[in-house]
């Protein structure tokens, strides 16, 4: 026995010692011997993917990756394999099409997605997001249509009844300004409703219940455990493990969502090919290129939460922005009450040629981005020249927007909400405009892009058509307090909303036409 415990303790001597020294060459050869020794960052990071890691489940990463750029330049190492950029010149030479006129043109291959980001997890199905290259290039074919102008166009109706029904529960639940409501959550329950709608054939009742609809609820819940498993795929028996660990109940909890989405699938499939939404291609196409059912469940569930998440996150972040700058506030609602003698006439043609809208919009994905973090890819085979720089083959590479954009090295005054600096003002001259890709560029851009700057016109020129909004106290700081879990962590934004004051004009007209006048002047 005796005998057996020294082996014992002798096997686990040596087991440590080796660990231990295994360790110490890992950090001593990513430091010094590593392909991307010459790259700066600070050495905890050049040696381990730990702090990284650690600031990506604390939600920390983007605000800590513009520390580091203002530390150590436009070039970081912020893991072993991993390069942060913040030159504008690196968003064409790691996103654009290969030989498309980045550092790498004629170069063989694209970056790849990083699979460890995008799916740390082997049981999450493959979409358009996660897709390589091939499955993509089919899939976006595919998709396109449903994001045409035709198809926008007939769109059209459908959007305009989800804002119809915002805009009759902000009336309902504001109490005419006595009451806070919470405006990210309605912007939220919007967007989910028009996607859902528009990927699924059914909305998701979020409007009608006043609250989130159970498949909503689970997606946030999602994207938090997202950052812990996109950290924990460097280590491939830890997730394993985790996997292992996983309580039934959570198990349970991942089939109900993923049978919801198939029985929500199986009636929009029921309604038919001819419908001008966002699957109609998919479903079109689905027996000529043997899209199976679980590839349609999960490029429909891909669409949605691209779709809305995102759109509802910008809405928010330029409500706030409004709300906390008065005079763009001011200026914006006087465009949008100047512009059209009645509601009706606020459409996809007509809001689209609101300037300072536009502006406004704009400067909101600048300081307050839906993607804040960098989107990882993984340099091909040969390496790549990105923004002046060698970068050997199996690097990670990402432009990471919420620093980009916060760098007052491409934007004067980064951290002041100037729509102005959209609009030609020459005090923005220097403005470094290049930088700015919040729906990035190339093969894998946003699909979404056009349909993203409707709704967001469309609502945020409704909302400020109907109402007066002034913040509440609880919410000055809104912005300031996030965390990013790959999403921002929004928590309430509160408003008071009073309706805008307005007076009959053309007398004895069929359709009562209505014009804003600026409450001040009643008072005098
Ligand atoms: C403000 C709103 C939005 C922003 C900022 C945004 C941003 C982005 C970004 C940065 C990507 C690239 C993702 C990557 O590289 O992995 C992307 C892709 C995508 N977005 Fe959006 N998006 C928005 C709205 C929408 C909307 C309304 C839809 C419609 C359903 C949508 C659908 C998609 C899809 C399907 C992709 C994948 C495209 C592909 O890989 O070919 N997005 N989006």
């Amino acid at each position: 026995m005796a005998l057996l415990t020294l082996t014992l303790g002798q096997v686990l001597a040596v087991g440590l010692t080796t660990l231990l020294l295994y360790t110490i060459s890992y950090l001593l050869y990513n430091v010094f011997l590593h392909p991307l020794r010459a790259y700066p960052g600070p050495l905890i990071m050049r040696a381990t993917r730990w702090d990284h890691s650690i600031r990506h489940m604390r939600g920390t990463l983007p605000f800590d990756v513009l520390a580091l750029h203002k530390r150590y330049g436009p070039v970081v190492r912020i893991a072993p394999d991993e390069l942060a950029f913040a030159d504008p010149r690196a968003w064409k030479d790691i996103m654009g099409h290969k030989g498309g006129g980045g550092n790498n043109a004629g170069h063989e291959e694209d970056m790849l997605k990083y699979d460890k980001f995008y799916r740390p997890v082997e049981s999450v199905p493959r979409d358009i997001v996660n897709a390589g290259r091939e499955e993509h290039a089919l899939l976006r074919r595919t998709m396109a249509h449903g994001f045409s102008d035709r198809s926008m166009r007939e769109q059209q109706p459908l959007i305009q009844g989800y804002i119809d029904l915002l805009i009759r529960r902000l009336r309902e639940n504001s109490g005419d300004g006595g009451h806070k409501v919470d405006m990210a959550a309605w912007y939220n329950y919007t967007t989910f409703d028009v996607i859902g709608d528009l990927a699924f054939g059914e909305s998701f009742g979020c409007l009608d219940n006043s609250d989130y609809h159970p498949w909503v609820k689970a997606i946030f819940e999602v994207a938090r455990a997202g950052t812990v498993f996109q950290c924990l795929a460097h280590y491939p028996v830890v997730v394993k493990l985790m996997l292992a660990l996983i309580p039934s109940s959570f198990k349970e909890e991942r089939e109900k969502h993923m049978q919801m989405t198939l029985e929500k699938l199986k009636r929009r499939m029921e309604a038919g090919k001819e419908r001008a939404d966002l699957v109609e291609g998919l479903l079109k196409r689905a027996d000529e290129w043997g899209l199976t059912l679980e590839n349609l469940q999960a490029n429909s569930a891909i669409l949605i939460i691209g779709g809305s998440e995102t759109t509802a996150t910008l809405l928010s972040g330029v409500t706030y922005l409004l709300l906390t700058n008065p005079e763009a506030m001011k200026k914006l609602t006087r465009e949008i009450r100047g512009a059209f003698q009645s509601e009706e006439e606020i459409d996809f043609p007509s809001v689209s040629t609101l300037p300072y809208l536009l502006a406004c919009l704009d400067e909101a994905l600048r300081m307050y981005p839906p993607v804040p973090t960098g989107l990882p890819r993984v340099v091909p085979r040969g390496g790549a020249n990105i923004a002046g720089s060698y970068v050997p083959e199996k690097t990670v590479v990402a432009v990471h927007q919420w620093a980009m954009y916060h760098n007052d090295a491409h934007f004067k005054d980064p951290f002041v909400y100037h729509p102005e600096r959209w609009l030609g003002d020459p005090a923005f001259v220097d403005d470094h405009k290049d930088a700015f890709q919040p729906f990035h560029l190339g093969p894998r851009n946003c699909i979404g892009k056009n349909l993203a700057y409707i709704e967001m016109r469309l609502i945020l020129a409704r909302v400020l058509w109907n109402f007066d909004l002034r913040i509440a106290e609880d919410s000055l700081d809104w912005m300031g307090r996030q965390r990013v879990f790959n999403l921002w962590e929004k928590g309430r934004l509160h408003a008071y909303l009073t309706p805008a004051a307005r007076q009959w004009r053309g007398r004895g007209s069929a359709r009562r036409k209505i014009r804003y006048i600026d409450p001040r002047a009643i008072r005098h």
